[in-house]
């Protein structure tokens, strides 16, 4: 499995959202319909093998977890204020640390952006933090065969980061820095080029 972990520090956590202000009042959420966008719509069809997360810390109740579950998902488009409106949904469910499904595919739990990387580190996930300052994804040996795939988690920030004590924590943890290009990319763009890295060394195995 290929998992993503988006920390959104300033996303909204209530269904009151203004569809029309994602960046503003609802708090980038704008940058998460694009990493939805990027984990999931190929031309025609939907990377299936994917689940992206995104932990939002914006008012008025944080944390609050999202999970998209690329084999379960149905009727999302790839234009983001369909996704957001999807999310609104989501949103508008009362949380609790249970995972519970808003619509096809979309979950919302009550869970911290350290304690989901937690259970996949117990899960024997190997992890990665996406960081300018890393090395090339190329050089990690992924093992990538149809039958037996590598599960991987890939932690990403948004515009902010993901903070010195959350790094501290994956450094702890031992995930591996990994790094995509020597200029500072966008999140969303991040998870295209991850994904491109994989399509390609699963191309060459
Ligand atoms: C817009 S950047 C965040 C910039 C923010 N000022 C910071 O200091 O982290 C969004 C996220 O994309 C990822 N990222 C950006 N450029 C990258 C690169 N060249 N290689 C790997 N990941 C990168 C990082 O996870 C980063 O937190």
């Amino acid at each position: 499995m290929k998992e993503f972990i988006l920390k959104a520090n300033k996303s909204a956590t209530s269904g009151d959202i203004n569809i029309k202000d994602l960046p503003g009042s609802a708090g980038r959420l704008d940058l998460v319909c694009r990493c939805v966008n990027s984990s999931f719509f190929l031309s025609h069809d939907l990377r299936r093998d994917t689940v992206f997360y995104s932990v939002h810390y914006g008012e008025p109740n944080p944390p609050i977890a999202l999970k998209f579950i690329g084999d379960e998902l149905k009727r999302l488009s790839p234009d983001e204020r369909s996704i957001a409106l999807f999310i609104k949904k989501a949103l508008e469910k009362d949380s609790s640390k249970l995972w519970k499904e808003s619509t096809a595919g979309i979950y919302t739990a009550k869970q911290e952006f350290r304690d989901l990387i937690l259970e996949k580190k117990n899960e024997n996930y190997r992890i990665f933090y996406l960081h300018l300052n890393g090395k090339p994804l190329e050089e990690c040996n992924l093992k990538l065969n149809d039958d037996d795939d590598e599960d991987i988690l890939f932690v990403l920030g948004d515009h902010i980061g993901i903070g010195e004590d959350d790094e501290k924590f994956l450094d702890e943890l031992g995930a591996e820095r990994i790094s995509l290009s020597p200029v500072e990319l966008h999140a969303d763009h991040c998870i295209i080029l991850v994904h491109n890295a994989l399509d390609k060394l699963k191309n060459n195995e």
